[in-house]
This record gives C-alpha cells, sequence and structure tokens, in this order.
C-alpha cells in the first residue's frame, strides 16, 4: 500500500485537494489529522482532560460557555464543556515566546494520541486492500512522518498573502493579524515544496493552487499522473499479497527518504 503524505500549509488548499483525491477518478481513502486531533481532544478523552489542567488556569475562555451547552456546565454529553478552539488557537499561534512554548505543550498532547489514531486507520486501509492512502497531515515534515510516506505530495502558494487571504475568507471571525499569525507561526510552504522535489519525481510532488479551483483540478490530474507511472497499481497489488517484500520496499524507501532528509537538514544548518 503506498503511504501518499499530503501537507502544505495553513490554507493552500490541502482539505481542497483531500477532497479531489476522495473523489472519481481517484477514490483514495483519506486519513485527516486534522479530524484526529478534534477527536482525541473531545470531552471525556485524557487528551481533553491534560489540556484543560495545563490551559485553564490561565485560560479563563478555554471551554465554550455552558449557554452553548444547553446551559448544562458539565456540557451536553456530561463529560464536560468543549474546548474553545479559537481561544486555544490564540494562545498558541498568537506570536512571541509564550506562543511558542504553550504550542509546544499543546502539541506533546495531542501529536502522541493523533499519532496512535492514524496507525489503526492505516492497518484499516491495509486490511481492505487499498492500493494507496492518503494521509493528510499539515505537520507531515515537522513530524518525521513524511520518512515513511513512498509518496510526499504538497500543495503550496507562491505569495504568503494568497494564504492569509483564503484564511480570512474562510474564517471571517479571524482579524487580519491574526490571519498573518497563523500563517507566520509555519514552516514556509515553499520551503515545504522545495523539500518535497527534493525526493526525486514521483516521490516528492508540488501542487500550485495560485489560480482557480479549476486550475487547482488540472494541477492534481497532472501530479497523479507523475505519481502513477512511479508506483503502478500492479506493484501495489504485488506488495498486499507479498508482505515480505512490501517489508523490505518500505525499509530501503524509509533509508533512503531518512538520508535525503538528513542531507537536507545539514545544507539548512549550513545555510
Ligand atoms: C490550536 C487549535 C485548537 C486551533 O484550532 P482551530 O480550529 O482554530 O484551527 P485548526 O485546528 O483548523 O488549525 C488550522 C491550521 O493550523 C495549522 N496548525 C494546527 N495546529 C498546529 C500546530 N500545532 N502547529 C502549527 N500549525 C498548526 C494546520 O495547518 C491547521 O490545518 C488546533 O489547531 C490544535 O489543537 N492544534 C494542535 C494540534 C495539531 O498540531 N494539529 C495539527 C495536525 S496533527
Ligand atoms: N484555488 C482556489 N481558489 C479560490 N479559493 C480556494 C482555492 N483553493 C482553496 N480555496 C479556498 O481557500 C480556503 C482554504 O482552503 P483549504 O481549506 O483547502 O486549505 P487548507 O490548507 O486545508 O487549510 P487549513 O490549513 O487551515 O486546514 C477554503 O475556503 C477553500 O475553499
Amino acid at each position: 500500500m503506498l503511504l501518499f503524505g499530503l501537507t502544505g500549509s495553513i490554507a493552500t488548499g490541502k482539505s481542497t485537494v483531500s477532497s479531489i483525491l476522495r473523489d472519481p477518478p481517484y477514490n483514495l481513502p483519506v486519513i485527516d489529522a486534522d479530524v484526529l486531533a478534534r477527536k482525541v481532544v473531545e470531552p471525556g478523552t485524557p487528551g481533553y482532560a491534560a489540556i484543560v489542567s495545563h490551559f485553564a488556569p490561565s485560560t479563563p475562555d478555554l471551554l465554550v460557555p455552558a449557554a452553548e451547552c444547553g446551559g448544562r456546565e458539565d456540557g451536553p454529553g456530561g463529560l464536560g464543556r468543549p474546548l474553545n478552539r479559537p481561544a486555544l488557537g490564540r494562545r498558541v499561534f498568537g506570536g512571541g515566546d509564550a506562543t511558542v512554548k504553550d504550542r509546544k505543550v499543546l502539541n506533546g498532547i495531542v501529536h502522541p494520541a493523533v499519532r496512535r489514531e492514524i496507525y489503526k486507520a492505516m492497518l484499516r486501509a491495509y486490511l481492505r486492500g487499498n492500493w494507496a492512502v492518503v494521509l493528510d497531515i499539515p505537520l507531515l515534515f515537522e513530524s518525521g512522518w513524511e520518512r515513511l510516506c513512498g509518496t510526499v505530495l504538497v500543495v503550496a502558494v507562491s505569495e504568503p498573502e494568497v494564504q492569509t487571504r483564503r484564511l480570512r475568507e474562510r474564517d471571517p471571525h479571524l482579524s487580519e493579524e491574526d490571519a498573518r499569525n497563523r500563517v507566520m507561526s509555519q514552516v514556509d510552504v515553499r520551503e515545504k515544496a522545495e523539500h518535497a522535489l527534493r525526493r526525486g519525481p514521483g516521490a516528492g510532488v508540488v501542487v500550485w493552487n495560485d489560480g482557480d479551483k479549476e486550475d487547482l483540478k488540472k494541477e492534481v490530474e497532472r501530479v497523479m499522473k507523475e505519481v502513477q507511472a512511479r508506483s503502478p497499481k500492479w506493484w501495489a497489488w504485488l506488495l498486499l499479497v507479498c508482505p515480505p517484500l512490501a517489508g523490505v520496499t518500505a525499509l530501503m524507501s524509509f533509508l533512503k527518504m531518512w538520508r535525503i532528509q538528513r542531507q537536507w537538514e545539514q545544507e539548512k544548518k549550513r545555510e
């Protein structure tokens, strides 16, 4: 099964591309890390308890008001009021040193739980006999998941202003400053695009999303031809029926990508 990592930066168009890949003619199953990141912090989960314990004392509006939970202080399901995500977002994306520290704490709570959910979803996709599965992970490079992926697809735009504009159109509650802070708190997507291309043809591809949505579909078509040429379906089926071959191939791919990643990091340190 081809692990197909999909990434980009905030509002570059990852969700739009993932829904194109989910639909015909591609029909690929998608594991969405953002959806899982929401699931693992729902009231009643260990993630929720850890966030409340760390952030509640210093964030008075951390939970949605009881009035929005039918007046119940203990939330609609009795397990606690849901997190007020915009308030938590301001804590971890607001800019400044404290923000960086808070983001690390939040990531330390959310990421291990998301990782466990991704492994479970991958196993389900494998057992269903899929030839490929899309891992839609905004922090694919930062989290190290890219080394496990046979192909990495970065959805990129050429100018950060395009991200800020689309972000504000989608989330009107964000001020210009909020939107800009969110864009600036992430690695520049052009750097991610360069990183992906370093993996070689078919193993790292970039979908440029500077035009309209029709242009985006054509871009996806272009890169999928490149991916399918490198990783034909018969090869995926062969790996499916021959797990030892799949194991050896995965290990070789992992080592190659680990080497490329190390070279990349060394070059970035020298710059
Ligand atoms: C801070 C939170 C509550 C804000 O929620 P909100 O609904 O307002 O935003 P949303 O989750 O849609 O995130 C918007 C985008 O910001 C980016 N983003 C989210 N979390 C992070 C992070 N920790 N670091 C960098 N970028 C991030 C992603 O590109 C994401 O698609 C939320 O982003 C969160 O819980 N983040 C920590 C978990 C995480 O890292 N998720 C990313 C995938 S695992
Ligand atoms: N080519 C395009 N032209 C116009 N609008 C677009 C285009 N691509 C995406 N959008 C819009 O921009 C917004 C952001 O796109 P999308 O949600 O797909 O990005 P994302 O990378 O998944 O964002 P996030 O990181 O915040 O989850 C959405 O409202 C989407 O409809």
